[in-house]
């Protein structure tokens, strides 16, 4: 795909998608894309699709029926090491389980994803990245020593030190008090904004709803069908 045409592509662009295992339906969207700078929040209570979603989106999982497109390309369609490839080049992925790797410190988190999505290290960028989110402090300790709320400010951090398109966030908040959740969601917009990346953040949070003005609500298939 050519510069031009990727600039014109929606970043997300899910066609007729749906995912059923064992032939029960598990999520079930349909059309829908979203565009660059467009932060979207994908809602819907337990069991709605919403992990699935996410899967497909980032390419971990291949959807029963349906595409998804990211920057343009197809994700759904291509073989694992290019899937693997594509995530690494244009996703960041944040987990509620933080997903540090617990051997490295904070700093070295940030570089070994740099490794891997770039094949380069840039230490004045994860500096930079770690002083925006307020862990400067902390920049050589270890996981298992940081806060819950440190230990989300380091995973965002990791997240985006790849400077990736979009940022994929999979409840992010729901383990958090009012006042905790809504400074996650401002940090990742902030942070967001530093980088240039979209958001697309899936809950089943409704307190920060009125953050986003894009939202998927999903329902479960089995209820939808009901
Ligand atoms: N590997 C699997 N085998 C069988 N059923 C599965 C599997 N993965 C997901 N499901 C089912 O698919 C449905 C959607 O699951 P999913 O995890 O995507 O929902 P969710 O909206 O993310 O839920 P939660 O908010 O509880 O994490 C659920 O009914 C779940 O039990």
């Amino acid at each position: 795909m050519t510069g031009a045409a990727r600039a014109a592509a929606p970043l997300v662009q899910l066609a007729g998608l749906a995912h059923s295992i064992a032939g029960k339906p598990v999520m079930a969207i349909g059309d829908w894309q979203q565009t660059s700078g467009d932060h979207a929040l994908v809602l819907g209570p337990s069991g709605s699709g919403k992990t699935t979603l996410i899967n497909a989106i980032t390419g971990l999982i291949t959807p029963s029926s349906g595409s998804v497109h990211i920057d343009g390309e197809p994700m759904s369609a291509l073989p694992a090491s290019a899937r693997d490839a594509l995530r690494r080049r244009t996703i960041g992925l944040v987990f509620q389980t933080l997903r540090l790797i617990p051997a490295l410190s904070v700093r070295q988190n940030l570089a070994l994803a740099q490794h891997i999505a770039h094949g380069k290290h840039d230490a004045a960028a994860i500096e930079s990245l770690i002083a925006r989110v307020g862990l400067a402090h902390r920049i050589d300790a270890r996981p298992r020593t940081l806060s819950q709320g440190e230990g989300q400010r380091a995973a965002i951090a990791r997240a985006l030190i790849t400077r990736p398109r979009l940022v994929v966030a999979d409840e992010p908040t729901s383990a958090l008090d009012d006042a905790n959740a809504l400074a996650m969601i401002d940090l990742l917009f902030e942070t967001a904004a530093a980088t240039g990346a979209t958001l697309l953040v899936a809950t089943h949070d409704t307190r920060i709803q009125s953050r986003f003005a894009t939202v998927l609500t999903l329902r479960s298939p089995a209820r939808a069908a009901a």
